[in-house]
């Protein structure tokens, strides 16, 4: 049986403790992390499966964790952060998943407990619990406020909650929130010019993972069984993991060879390494981010998926104009530093770390990068705006200010170049808004902006 296997090693819940302490309390890409954990460790499939799913469950439901344990421990902020990641994690395993007994996780988590502390900590970490195991949890449904069941019932905090509901409606709101606990399939691209998505698919399959054609991008595929990051496919850089929607990008860039393209905010390049392949390696891309580091990383990503077409560089978006002259782009891409509450899904950290005042100062950083990169797109040419989030003023309010401030630029209608599988909001007159709900993929907007011929 599953856990048996993987009970034995205790080694998997330890590093599953010290990734959730390390993230819950410091923050922290938690993919990343969790990638280089199951590196360095040379996990299994199984462990490196159960790793993933110790980690993620726990913070996408740190809030009804932390209300569950309310009856045990009135005030957790007291409690040494690891000891209550611990309660955390093993909560979250009695409560829901359903594979592994009461006792083994108990009698894990106190051993964890003694091993990491002391006798102490392992009889308070049993006697938790074991109550716990005793009489149960309380119910959310006795929280008499929607908005505050919703909120705790899915872990998402209370004003993000009152925001989409003010934004989207009661319905949506509940959809998005119920859909960002679920945990999605991971996408990768092939790069057509080293291999087929055919050829990738059959070897994947054959290696026993279960796959299938995205419809997103003809690049594309959904894994939904399968570690890809210890396939050859990815290590030797035949394949570039990239969420879906974000795929839609290139897709809809109406690319080809000859052209020269500016990516304003490109770090870490999945965008700009999916536009240089659809160029076929030729014409030219100039990538920028603000970080000089983030920067060396496209160069890497390029590099390793043997395109060269691509020219990275560290530098402050909203000053281009001081290193390149007006009118010498074909296509520009903002893929702007947005506030990501589309990608809660499979950054569940992003819930816990962002708060509302980020909103508008991201706003401003978008607003400033549009203004300044607009002069630099040729007459009749296109400039790409999108974000990683769901929120109004980053996404179509923002599309509403550049084109009144912008009266050379309109959008241009997407629906007939979007795939027909599609679940997408059209939202008139500004760009398409993807919710999490709406596909395996990530929350997503995206427009496109067409500069007036002289
Ligand atoms: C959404 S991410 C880009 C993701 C990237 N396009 C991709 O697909 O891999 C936004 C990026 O904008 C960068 N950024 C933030 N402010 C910037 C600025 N003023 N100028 C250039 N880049 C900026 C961030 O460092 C971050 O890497």
């Amino acid at each position: 049986m599953f856990w048996v296997r993987t009970m034995s090693k205790g080694t998997v819940r330890s590093s599953a403790l010290e990734l959730l302490s390390r993230i819950g309390e410091e923050g922290g890409f938690s993919h990343v992390l969790l990638n280089q954990e199951i590196d360095k460790r040379k996990f299994s499939t199984a462990d490196a499966g159960l790793l993933t799913e110790l980690v993620y469950g726990t913070l996408q439901n740190r809030d009804l964790l932390q209300y569950w344990l309310h009856p045990s421990i009135k005030n957790q902020k007291k409690i040494t952060p690891w000891v209550k990641w611990l309660l955390y994690m093993s909560v979250y395993q009695m409560k829901m998943l359903d594979r592994i007994p009461d006792h083994a996780i108990i009698n894990e988590a106190v051993n964890l407990a003694k091993e990491k502390g002391h006798k102490g900590i392992a009889s308070f970490t049993n006697g938790v619990l074991r109550s716990i195991q005793r009489d149960g949890v309380p119910s959310v449904e006795v929280i008499e406020d929607e908005e505050e069941r919703l909120a705790i019932a899915t872990s998402h905090p209370l004003w993000l909650v009152k925001r989409w509901t003010e934004q989207y409606g009661e319905e949506e709101t509940r959809e998005m929130c119920e859909t960002n606990q679920l945990r999605m399939p991971e996408s990768i691209r092939v790069q057509p010019m080293l291999t087929s998505r055919e050829e990738a698919m059959e070897e994947l399959k054959a290696d026993g993972f279960k796959v299938e054609a995205s419809p997103f991008s003809e690049q594309g595929i959904i894994i939904h069984e399968g570690n890809i990051i210890k396939h050859r496919l990815f290590r030797e850089s035949l394949v570039t993991i990239q969420d879906q929607s974000s795929m839609l990008v290139a897709e809809l860039m109406k690319l080809d060879s000859g052209l020269s393209v500016l990516d304003a905010c490109a770090a870490p390049g999945g965008k700009t390494t999916h536009i240089a392949e659809k160029m076929k390696n030729e014409g030219s891309i100039h990538a920028y981010d603000l970080h000089k580091k983030k920067a060396r990383a496209i160069e890497e990503k390029a590099k390793s998926l043997k395109l060269t077409n691509i020219k990275a560089e560290g530098f402050d978006a909203r000053k281009l104009q001081e290193k390149h002259e007006a009118e010498v782009f074909d296509r520009i891409l903002v893929d702007a530093p947005c506030s990501g509450f589309g990608v809660i899904r499979s950054k569940p950290d992003i819930k816990y770390s962002k708060e509302e005042k980020d909103i508008y100062n991201l706003r401003e950083i978008q607003d400033a990068i549009l203004d300044h990169v607009a002069p630099l797109l040729t007459a009749g040419g296109s400039l790409i705006y999108s974000t990683c989030t769901v929120d109004r003023h980053e996404n179509d309010e923002a599309v509403h200010h550049f084109i009144e401030t912008h009266p050379d630029f309109i959008v241009e209608d997407l629906r007939e170049e979007l795939p027909e599988a599609l679940r997408y909001r059209w939202i008139e007159g500004t760009g398409v808004q993807i919710f999490p709900q709406d596909a395996d993929s990530d929350g997503f907007f995206l427009t496109r902006l067409k500069k007036r011929s002289k």
